[in-house]
Order: structure tokens, then C-alpha cells, then sequence
């Protein structure tokens, strides 16, 4: 599907999910510093040509402007002429739509999810047991166990896109970068919203309980 058969009213839908998240995640904190980063795919899904409307770089993503979003293909490039510059993580965006055909990814920078993914950075993983959140993913099996992967966080991007297709298991939602934060990602942005606040939940469990076991062992 060209980019040009993607009608406005697929565009502007994309455009208002991101603004609705973006207001509601800022609410929550979730990107310091102008951290964190957004899209939501547009139009039909080829692993070879697909669309996605994404955070423009830098951008204090607690105000509103017009200047927030733009469309790119699927190597990271603006599908309109334009000024503004994708994210500078777009590329993990493109590997994960190309890995999962989601319709929608979510990036955030928390204390927690930072805490997490260094601790247990070196493993490559965080292990997760037992938490009733784990539903969230559609994984309904009792006492469930998921393994969510840690890449390294290395300061060229293009490195850590081309670790992401080999990392990523589709039944868990989620990819952290160590000591940087996590990408999440759905179907649509509904989805993808629930799986965020779910990895987060786990993330804030996983640091108290490590708290609290340092403290006085669980039985
Ligand atoms: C200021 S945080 C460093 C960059 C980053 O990790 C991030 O999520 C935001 O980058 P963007 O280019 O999407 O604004
Ligand atoms: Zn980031």
C-alpha cells in the first residue's frame, strides 16, 4: 500500500490515539526529560511496506503542538516533506512493526523500568511469576512465567534495531532497553496502552518484592 492511498481520516485517527496516550502518559510522568517515544501504524501491513505516525524528536512531550507527529515508512523516512525529525529510535519502532505487524508501540523512560532492566541486565532478561498481570498479555495459564528481554543500551540505534527481531518473542509484548526503558507494543494503541501499564506493574512489583525479600526473606 502506497502512502498516498492512506486516506485522512486513517491519518487523523492515528494522529488523535497518539495525542490521547502522549496527554495521558505525560500525566503519569512517563517522560522525563522529553524521553520517551510514540506511534501508531497506518493502513495495511506488509512486513516490506507499511506506515507509522511517530513522536517527532526532542519534543517536550507534556505540551501540545502542531509540530508533534509525523508519518514515516519502513525504514524510519518521512513519507511528506517536513521539517521535523522522527524520533531517534524510530528504527526500533520499524524492526518491531516488521517483527510483530502490531498496529501500535509505545516507549517509556520509568525509575522502575530503568531499576529493573539493570538489574537484571547482565541475564538478558527479567523473569516474571506468578503475577496476576501477566493476563494482561492474553497469557491466562495459572502461576504463568514470562521472560521479558533486556537489551543493551547501545548509543548507536541502528545497533540495538538489529538485535530486536532475534530478542523479541512475540508472546511477550515487550523489549528494555538496560538503563533506559521499555518498549511495549499491541495491536492497536488499546492494546498496546495495556501491556505498557502491565510491564509496568510488574516492573514496580519485581523492585518491591526484591526490597522486601533484601529485607526479610519471603517464605
Ligand atoms: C532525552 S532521553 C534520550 C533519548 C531517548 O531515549 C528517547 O526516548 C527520546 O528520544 P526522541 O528522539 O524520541 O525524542
Ligand atoms: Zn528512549
Amino acid at each position: 500500500m502506497n502512502f498516498s492511498d492512506i486516506t485522512l481520516e486513517q491519518k487523523q485517527t492515528a494522529l488523535q490515539e497518539l495525542h490521547q496516550v502522549k496527554e495521558l502518559f505525560a500525566s503519569r510522568g512517563w517522560f522525563p526529560g522529553t524521553s520517551g517515544n510514540l506511534s501508531v501504524r497506518v493502513g495495511d501491513f506488509q512486513e516490506d511496506e507499511f506506515h507509522f505516525a511517530v513522536t517527532a524528536s526532542g519534543k517536550d512531550k507534556s505540551v501540545h503542538t502542531p509540530e508533534d507527529y509525523l508519518f514515516v515508512d519502513q525504514n524510519g523516512k518521512p513519507c511528506e516533506a517536513t521539517r521535523l525529525k522522527p524520533s531517534a529510535e524510530t528504527l526500533i519502532h520499524c524492526e518491531i512493526y516488521r517483527k510483530t505487524g502490531c498496529g501500535a508501540i509505545f516507549h517509556v523512560h520509568t525509575i522502575d523500568n530503568n531499576l529493573i532492566s539493570e538489574y537484571y541486565g547482565k541475564q538478558g532478561f527479567v523473569p516474571a511469576q506468578g503475577i496476576e498481570l501477566i493476563k494482561a498479555f492474553n497469557i491466562w495459564e495459572e502461576d504463568a512465567s514470562i521472560s521479558i528481554p533486556v537489551l543493551p543500551n547501545y548509543a548507536e540505534i541502528p545497533r540495538i534495531a538489529e538485535l530486536v527481531p532475534g530478542a523479541l518473542d512475540v508472546s511477550v509484548p515487550g523489549i528494555l532497553l538496560r538503563n533506559h526503558g521499555i518498549y511495549a507494543w499491541g495491536r492497536n494503541a488499546f492494546e498496546a496502552k495495556r501491556h505498557l501499564e502491565a510491564f509496568e506493574f510488574i516492573f514496580e512489583y519485581t523492585y518491591k518484592r526484591l526490597l522486601l525479600e533484601a529485607a526479610r526473606p519471603l517464605k
